[in-house]
Order: C-alpha cells, then structure tokens, then sequence
C-alpha cells in the first residue's frame, strides 16, 4: 500500500461519483416524486451501498467514512431493500483512523434537492485521503459528479483539476441552483479547471437554500465589493459553481461533516482555489470526530476580502 495517491485512485473517484450519480438519476426516473421521504431515503441508501460495494472490490483494503455507513444512521429504508437489512457499516474508528488511505463519501449531497422534481443542485462525493507523513495527512484524489447538470468535476494525477461532460446532450442545457440557465453545449469532454477571478466591485456568494446562516447576510454588508447571495442546493453544488464560475465564493458556518466538504475541497484546491475554515485554518480530515462546521471557498483574490470580513462579524457567526 502506498501513502499517496495513484493515477487511477483520481480516475477511480470520478467514476464511480459518476456511476452512483447514474444510479440515483434512474431512483428518481423510477420513483417519481411523490413520496419525497422514500424518494430521500432510497437515493441515500443504494447510492452507500453501491459505493460501499464497489470500493471494497476495487480497494479491499482501504477505510471508508460515508455518511450513511454511521451507526446513528437508522430508521432509512430503501425501496425494494430487505427491510430488516443495516445499510454497510464504515470502517471502525480505531481502524480507520490508523489507516494509510480513508475514502471520505457522501453517497447523495443535497439530499433534500434531489427530492424535488426539477433540480439539479444535488451531487456525489468521492474523496481519498492519505497519510502522508504529516500530522493531518491530506486529501490526495477527489470528485464530485452532478448528475443532473451531466458533468462531474475531479482532481487529477498531475495536481490539477478536470471538467469531464458525461454523456453530451443529457444537460445541454441545466438550470443552476438559484435558478439560472447554464448552457455547457460547447463544452469538450473533458478539460481542465481552473477557478475564474471575480468581477472587480462584486461577489456572489452562494449559501444554503434551506438554512442561510444569518452571519452571512452580516458579511455582506460589511465587505466592499457589491453582494449577491444565491442560494444553492448542496455544499458540493456550491463548490462546483464557484470552480465554474456561476458564483464567487461559498461560506458556510453552524453545522457540516467531513463527507459534505471533503471531495469539493480536494476538487477546489486542485482548482487553484482557496478553501479553508472560515477563521483561515487549514481543512483537516479524517478526525475521529467527523464534523467539519465551517467553510470557505473562494478565488484567493477574494481570500483575505472575505475572511477579514468574516473576523470582522464573528460575533454573529453560529458556535
Ligand atoms: N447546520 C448544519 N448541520 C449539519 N449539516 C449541515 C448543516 N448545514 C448544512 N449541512 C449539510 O451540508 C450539506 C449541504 O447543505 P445545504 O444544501 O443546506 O447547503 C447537506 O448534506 P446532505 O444533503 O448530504 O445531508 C446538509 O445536511
Ligand atoms: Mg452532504
């Protein structure tokens, strides 16, 4: 076992985010929208055990943290699943907190986005994590597949990161997460990733759809450039467009885990992105404690703009 990541772990994440984002399009094509719970609960659980599945036969001796692989993750069925059935536990603690390579995952980010007919702010995180000698190790390989936009987003070997448009004509046309149109029909196949630098005097920061933290309203009012904010569906999905360019930046405060940040993070500094906690410290992951509450992305033009911002309310930011 080596301690850093090979060529096809970057190849490996991207495919299967991108498989278990096929599969979660055929829930949603099978199940409709009508129970929004099951509809919920299904994608969560055959996407985890999909994953669970294929990275045991591809890495058997690799350590897996998924979200839905927790023994607090009870009381989720599946649709079609042996209702008695636990869905495939993580790897335990002990292992997997002494282990050389963790898969970190979120087998369906913006859960709640996936259940509702017509959006596409929902995603799936692969991310690789390994001991590298230092005290926090680092996250070598990830990628965030978006299904319903058609395209995922990956690190790859050389240290950069790809765009890679799955099946062309399945989003020629996709509508963000605050509702906007993004044409990606000119789009090659795969390319690389580079995140674009805001327009001078403005910045659209994307925050949660359903709970915006209020410090982010307070932020905006105290930095210079011109503030917009868009809400978005899922952490991944609001990395992804600032890495696409369709927003400036992503903060976040008051609640998350490694899994939802992960894979975007890996994908975000591979982007050339700046991505840290929003006091500035560097992400960690594969604690033995799996939250992860706060986070910022950004062009690192816009880095030291936001995170004085952000000092300069923390008295408003969640504890
Ligand atoms: N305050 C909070 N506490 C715990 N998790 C949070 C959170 N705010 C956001 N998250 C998680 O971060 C992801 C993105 O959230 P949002 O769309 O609101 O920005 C979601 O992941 P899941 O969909 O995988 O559960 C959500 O559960
Ligand atoms: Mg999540």
């Amino acid at each position: 076992m080596t301690d850093q990541a090979v060529a096809d772990d970057h190849v490996l994440a991207a495919e299967l985010a991108a498989a278990a984002g096929r599969l979660l399009l055929g829930v949603r094509d099978e199940m409709g929208f009508a129970d929004g719970r099951a509809l919920k609960d299904t994608g969560d659980l055959r996407s985890h055990e999909y994953l669970m599945g294929a990275l045991a036969e591809r890495c058997p001796g690799d350590a897996i943290l998924s979200e839905e692989g927790r023994s607090s993750v009870a009381g989720k069925r599946a649709e079609g699943a042996d209702a008695d059935a636990a869905p495939t536990a993580n790897t335990a603690d002990a292992q997997r907190l002494s282990a050389d390579r963790v898969w970190i995952i979120d087998p369906l980010d913006g859960t709640r986005e996936f259940s509702e007919e017509g959006r596409r702010d929902w995603a799936v995180h692969v991310a690789l994590w390994v001991r590298d000698g230092s005290p926090a190790g680092r996250l070598a390989a990830g990628a965030v597949a978006l299904p319903a936009q058609g395209v995922t987003l990956r690190t790859d070997a050389t240290g950069g990161a790809l765009l890679v448009r799955e099946e062309p004509g399945v989003a020629d046309a996709v509508t963000g997460g605050a509702g906007s149109i993004v044409d990606r029909r000119g789009l090659p196949r795969e390319g690389p990733l580079h995140v674009p630098a805001p327009d001078a005097g403005k910045l659209r920061i994307a925050v949660s759809r359903t709970r915006p933290p209020e410090f982010v309203r307070r932020l905006a009012d105290a930095i210079e450039p011109d503030v917009e904010l868009v809400p978005i569906g899922s952490a991944g999905a609001k990395i992804s467009a600032v890495l696409l360019g369709e927003v400036d930046a992503y903060v976040h405060a008051g609640g998350q885990y490694e899994w939802d940040s992960a894979a975007p993070a890996a994908v975000a500094l591979a982007a050339g992105a700046h991505a840290s906690r929003v006091d500035g410290a560097a992400l960690a992951y594969n604690r033995e404690d799996p939250r992860l509450p706060d986070i910022l992305v950004c062009h690192p033009v816009s880095a030291s703009t936001l995170l004085t911002g952000i000092r300069d309310v923390s008295d408003a930011l969640p504890t």
